[in-house]
């Protein structure tokens, strides 16, 4: 067995960031920049009015004053003269502020009759313009790098990213394997279970930003697992759920080997986890998982995210805070134990209760839960208040 950490190095070690492509802006949910982007231009262009109401000078715009109202500023069509002394322009919200104005009266605190207007006392004193530039400016680098979200989305049209150079999506190819296994929505006979595992690790790598591809589910039969495999070797990470541990129907390492696997480790000293395996099969990077529900959706946080976010380009994480425990929780023994727990904001900083069952066939539990607490191996009795080190659940 070895610990989480190597296994996890171990695992990267091969991979590499994928080619970039580009796409079209309003396909870019979710995906990853491959490199910076920068604004083509600068927002607002110009400075713009907030309100609507009346382009004024604020010297000669005092409660009582009287200006003459000379044209109209309106979003997308500009007042082109001058603002003279004693004049105002109607203006509406976003219009291009004119030359000679440095303020805007809003409307509700103007009284208009025919071409002039009278402003009311107790004016607002805001100026309600945005300066040119207020939001960013043209070469200003865009911060974030993905997977982007609505508001990265938003921001980079506004920059007049029409197309983004992004990282092309891994294509994960998962396996589920056992007789036992139906697909959801199939009638299950008598001894068997309805698969969650890979329905619950494609969801991850969705949100993550690759495309998860659900093979059929193989049979406890090695030609049924050596033709998914076959199916499986033009992915860009093959991951394997279930017949990892040592049962006689458990054949995944075997089959895996037969067709030329590299096997980089068997065993992991984790819980849940420890029959992980991986290697390299015809090129491709394989990991197995074992079947166990939470075991493998714990291992897919642990192991699997991160070698999609290194495929991606990405930190590769998990990234981990520490909290203080809510209650006590006994030693550990001498595998790194992921618990399942939930993580609240209090005044004192964060705080995470551990759940009392941490059995890893209980996907209930790992609904409930929020964030693993991780317990060092072979980790002293911890008490309330003691620090722990947590990574949210993606
Ligand atoms: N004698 C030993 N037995 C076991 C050991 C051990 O060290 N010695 N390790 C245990 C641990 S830890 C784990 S974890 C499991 C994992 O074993 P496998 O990877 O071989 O998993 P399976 O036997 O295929 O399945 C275990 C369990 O999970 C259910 N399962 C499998 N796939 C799915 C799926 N896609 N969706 C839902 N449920 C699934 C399966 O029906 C079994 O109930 O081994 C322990 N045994
Ligand atoms: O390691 Mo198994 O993954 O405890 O359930």
């Amino acid at each position: 067995m070895i610990p989480v950490a190597e296994a996890r190095a171990r695992i990267l070690a091969p991979l590499s960031p994928l080619p970039t492509e580009t796409v079209p802006l309003a396909r870019a949910l979710g995906r990853v920049l491959a490199e910076p982007v920068a604004a083509r231009r600068t927002q607002p262009p110009f400075d713009a009015s907030a309100m609507d109401g009346y382009a004024v000078r604020r010297a000669e715009a005092g409660p009582g004053a009287v200006l003459r109202v000379i044209g109209e500023s309106a979003a997308g069509a500009r007042f082109d003269g001058v603002l003279g002394a004693g004049q105002a322009v109607r203006i509406f919200t976003g219009a291009p502020l004119p030359a000679g104005a440095d303020d805007v009266l809003i409307q509700e605190d103007a009284d208009r009759n025919g071409d002039r207007i009278t402003v009311r006392a107790g004016r607002d004193e805001k100026r309600h313009i945005r300066p040119a530039g207020d939001d960013f400016a043209a070469g200003d680098v865009f911060p974030g790098r993905g997977p982007l979200g609505p508001a990265d989305i938003a921001l980079l049209a506004a920059m007049n990213h029409a197309a983004l150079p992004l990282r092309r999506r891994p294509v994960v190819a998962l396996i589920a394997t056992g007789d036992e296994l139906v697909m959801p929505g199939a009638e299950p006979g008598p001894d068997q279970i309805v698969s969650s595992n890979n329905f619950g690790l494609a969801a991850m790598l969705t949100r993550a930003g690759a495309v998860p591809r659900l093979l059929p589910i193989a049979a406890d039969r090695p030609e049924s697992l050596a033709a998914l495999l076959e199916l499986a070797s033009d992915a860009d990470l093959i991951v394997t759920l279930g017949g990892a541990s040592v049962g006689d129907h458990d054949l995944v390492r075997a089959t895996a080997l037969a067709q030329g696997l590299e096997l980089g480790f068997y065993k992991v000293a984790m819980r849940p986890g420890k029959p992980l395996m991986a290697g390299t099969l015809r090129g491709t990077t394989l990991i197995g998982l074992p079947g166990n529900p939470v075991s493998a959706m714990v291992c897919g946080a642990i192991f699997v995210l991160p070698a999609v976010r290194t495929m991606l380009g990405l930190p590769p994480g998990p990234e981990t805070r520490a909290a203080r425990l809510a209650g006590p929780v006994g030693r550990n023994g001498p595998r790194e134990h992921y618990m399942r727990a939930r993580l609240e904001e209090t005044a004192d900083g964060p705080r995470v209760t551990v759940f009392e069952r941490q059995d890893s066939a209980l996907l209930h539990v790992l609904q409930a839960a929020d964030c693993l607490a991780v317990r060092p191996a072979d980790a002293p009795a911890a008490a309330a208040g003691d620090l722990v080190q947590v990574v949210p659940l993606p």
